[in-house]
């Protein structure tokens, strides 16, 4: 009867688990292999081993729906039936998934080996995104440069992707309807569990987006003013190749000519972390070493051993874009990214330990735990320790940051530089899913994709492309995300929950009091707290065994996302903004934009 099925459910699932790891664990090693060596014959052993483990998949996802797991009594074994009934992008027909698998890696490969000639060298072309990109984006002031750069890369890089995209965009919505939905936008919504998502994700931004407008209006003025009002308009959108970023996705680059008080000392990590022979090794240790601190895990010695923290100089293709990686076997965890000296990737190699923070805490829990509570979580744990870091008083501590005043000037413009990386983020994130789930939606066909990626980015973001498009460009594939079939509406709610982390984090590290001057959200390092480690990693070792809200609610006491802790600890350059755009007379929003794009 019910109680001999739930038993025999039980036993079935344990083996299941058990199976399920040692094939995601030959699945990962595979694409590892792949993505840190692309060549054909490891692109042939990562397609090979997908489709094995597709079949395998296939075969226990029959016997698993043989079980009458809807009447069970045991809540968290109906949890773990549930998330087994869906297969994913095993449901698919072999010879789609073929196709799916190739469109993707296509992608990626486009992406991962895109090069581009230099401004100033036309002969030397081999540019890649990293570091040689980003590095033009992070020191070029010269329009013209600029220009260039982003036209060479979103040519190389996004248009050829084009017709790969369409292909996984079609068999995606295969394996979307064979899993349930009715296409990948739905799939992608159903990760956060919730019955009115989308909603959700739209409300966070009707709470954020009166910030970004006076953010956005502040930096447009200090763009004209340094290039002139025939390059950047007083009205209209900012033109997207002079935001210090490829993408346009954070402004930090542009923050040493456009900070609100000029005068005071300002914070370059770059310089000190260059000046202090730091090495990719040393930034490492130095992020492991804040996670110790909290009391949570090190890196255990095959992390050491198996992560690739530099870009091989051997000559090979591979796919640098910083990523953490579980193994599932308990014990094998590893970053892949190319790490140059610089404060980005000092905060990169944050968030990418976070992860694998996340991955140690919950490394015990069955497979199908084996995940953020929601996805957000699992890009916002290493964010948390950045937001400490990245105090003026934290650096100091750690010998990167000279003495200097601690005025509420020199708040102001330690606040506008964390909103050119936060708040900034917010309307790029939000517009990538926006973007994608009109395509999977159909809202969006193949003939308007460009067109349509424009509008949202002028609609929302209020930047506009350098120069006139047309549907022979492909821009958003010009981005990693796009190109890898990595969701991104994780990045835009990490970034809001960070906030709510942060600030319960900061209370129980006694280093944030509400309304207290002296211990201002912005100001608060939790280092060392064992108070707030325990917290959070009490959280982390649930995974997604539960409803990311019972997760949330066992840190903050909160059980819905809301944008109070971002716009707590911002107010007082909320305010600044609005005193200053009122006082320049800065329009604030933007008027429609004069380039040619659909
Ligand atoms: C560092 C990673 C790997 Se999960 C990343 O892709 N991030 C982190 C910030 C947003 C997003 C991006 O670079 O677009
Ligand atoms: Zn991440």
């Amino acid at each position: 009867e019910r109680a001999a099925e739930e038993a025999a459910g039980r036993e079935f699932i344990r083996t299941l688990d058990d199976l399920t790891g040692r094939a995601k664990n030959r699945k990962t090693i595979a694409s590892w292999d792949y993505e840190s060596n692309i060549t054909e014959h490891n692109r042939e052993r990562q397609l090979q081993v997908a489709l094995e483990v597709a079949e395998e998949e296939k075969e226990l996802w029959k016997e698993t729906m043989t079980y009458l797991w809807h009447e069970f009594e045991d809540e968290d074994l109906k949890r773990m039936f549930q998330k087994y009934s869906k297969l994913g992008t095993s449901a698919l027909p072999e010879d789609l998934n073929q196709r799916l698998i190739e469109a993707i890696n296509n992608m990626k490969s486009i992406y991962a080996t895109a090069t581009i000639c230099d401004y100033n060298d036309r002969s030397k072309c081999n540019l890649y995104v990293e570091p040689e990109v980003t590095n033009i984006f992070a020191q070029s002031t010269d329009p013209e440069e600029l220009k260039y750069t982003w036209l060479e890369w979103h040519k190389a890089a996004g248009a050829p992707s084009k017709g790969n995209f369409t292909e996984y965009v079609n068999m995606n919505n295969e394996a979307a309807k064979l899993n349930g939905y009715d296409s990948v936008a739905e799939w992608w919504l159903g990760e956060y569990e919730e019955p009115d998502t989308e909603e959700q994700f739209a409300e966070l931004w009707t709470q954020v987006k009166p910030l970004y407008d006076q953010m956005h209006a502040y930096v447009r003025r200090h763009l004209r003013l340094r290039y002139g009002e025939d390059i950047v308009s007083a009205r209209g959108p900012i033109p997207a190749h002079l935001l210090g970023n490829i993408w346009a996705q954070t402004w930090n680059h542009v923050e040493k000519f456009t900070r609100p008080y000029p005068e005071k000392p300002d914070v370059d990590v770059t310089a000190a972390l260059l000046s202090q022979n730091y090495t990719a090794l040393k930034i490492f240790k130095t992020a492991e070493d804040f996670f110790k601190s909290l009391n949570l895990s090190g890196m255990p010695d095959l992390f050491w051993e198996r992560s690739i923290i530099e870009k091989p100089n051997d000559g090979r293709d591979l796919v640098c874009h910083a990523s953490a990686w579980d193994f599932f076997d308990s014990e094998d965890f590893r970053i892949k990214q190319c790490t140059t000296i610089t404060s980005a990737f000092f905060k990169t190699t944050h968030h990418e330990m976070g992860h694998i923070q996340y991955y140690l805490q919950y490394k015990d829990l069955p497979v199908v735990y084996r995940a953020g509570a929601n996805p957000g979580f699992h890009e916002a744990v290493g964010d948390i320790m950045s937001l400490s870091v990245s105090t003026p008083k934290h650096l100091r501590v750690m010998g990167l940051l000279e003495d200097g005043p601690e005025d509420l000037e020199s708040n102001i413009n330690q606040l506008y530089k964390m909103g050119l990386e936060k708040i900034v983020f917010l309307p790029f994130a939000y517009v990538l899913d926006l973007f994608r789930y009109g395509v999977f939606r159909g809202t969006t066909s193949e003939s308007d994709y460009n067109c349509h990626f424009w509008q949202l980015r002028e609609s929302l973001q209020g930047v506009e492309p350098p120069a006139p498009r047309s549907e022979a460009d492909f821009d958003a594939a010009a981005k990693y995300h796009i190109s890898a079939d990595v969701e991104y509406m994780r990045y835009y709610i990490s970034y809001i929950i960070q906030f709510q982390f942060h600030r319960s984090l900061c209370q129980l590290a006694g280093e944030y009091v509400p309304g207290d001057p002296d211990k201002l959200l912005s100001n608060c390092d939790i280092y060392n707290s064992t108070a707030a480690g325990n917290a959070l990693g009490k959280m982390l070792q649930l995974g997604s065994s539960k409803p990311w809200p019972d997760a949330m609610e066992a840190l903050t006491g909160q059980r819905k996302m809301d944008a109070s802790g971002v716009l707590e600890y911002f107010q007082p350059l909320y305010d600044w903004l609005k005193e200053e755009n009122e006082r320049t007379g800065e329009y604030i929003g933007w008027e429609p934009s004069n380039v040619q794009y659909c």
